[in-house]
């Protein structure tokens, strides 16, 4: 990594806080609203989020519900992708499929249109962090059940504790702002 990316990401680490118990006993929150809430971070976040995937052809970001909103539209117009929701059930109108995941610290279940994108589409999946990748993997079998082709994984955060990232295929590029125990 070059020595202003890793000034940038060392700024961007310091505004990612700590919230601890929330929201149970024993987990460690990884709270990133500092990061949004400062537009030097805010803005350089997106920059280089979106740098690693410039030249890949992405046909869309896939952005998860809620936080993966925040960041997953800008970098989808950074790389001149179209943006496709997943969302948590019942929130998407029209005819959808759904996985089921384990979360950090519960369960869920993730729902994509049918007609969001065309077989073959190159699909970047985009999330703020990834914890145990439940809801990343969850994401891929979706993005997969309609014939995408997953290139690229992109995630602020990565809890390796949890090992998230060995949950998704070994040779799919992977980019990860971030890692903390
Ligand atoms: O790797 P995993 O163990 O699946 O956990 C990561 C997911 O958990 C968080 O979302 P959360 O479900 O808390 O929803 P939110 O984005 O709406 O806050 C986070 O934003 C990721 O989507
Ligand atoms: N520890 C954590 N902090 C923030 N978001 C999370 N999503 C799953 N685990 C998380």
């Amino acid at each position: 990594m070059d020595a202003v990316k890793q000034q940038i990401i060392r700024l961007l680490k310091e505004n990612i806080r700590n919230i601890p118990d929330f929201p149970k006993p024993g987990i460690q929150f990884k709270d990133i609203t500092p990061l949004l809430k400062n537009p030097d971070t805010l803005e350089l976040t997106s920059q280089v989020l979106a740098h690693p995937f410039r030249h890949m052809d992405i046909d869309y970001v896939v952005g998860l519900e809620s936080r993966g909103f925040l960041f997953g539209t800008n970098l989808a117009q950074d790389l001149h992708a179209g943006f496709v929701p997943i969302r948590k059930p019942g929130k998407l109108p029209a005819e959808t499929i759904t996985a089921t995941y384990a979360l950090e610290y519960g369960k869920d279940e993730i729902q994509m249109h049918k007609d969001a994108f065309e077989k073959g589409d190159r699909i970047l999946i985009h999330d703020d962090l990834i914890a145990t990748g439940g809801s990343a993997k969850a994401a891929t079998e979706l993005v997969e059940g309609l014939g995408g082709n997953v290139v690229g994984y992109s995630f602020i955060v990565e809890l390796t504790a949890l090992h998230g990232v060995d949950k998704l295929p070994a040779d799919v590029k992977k980019e990860i702002l971030i890692s903390l125990d």
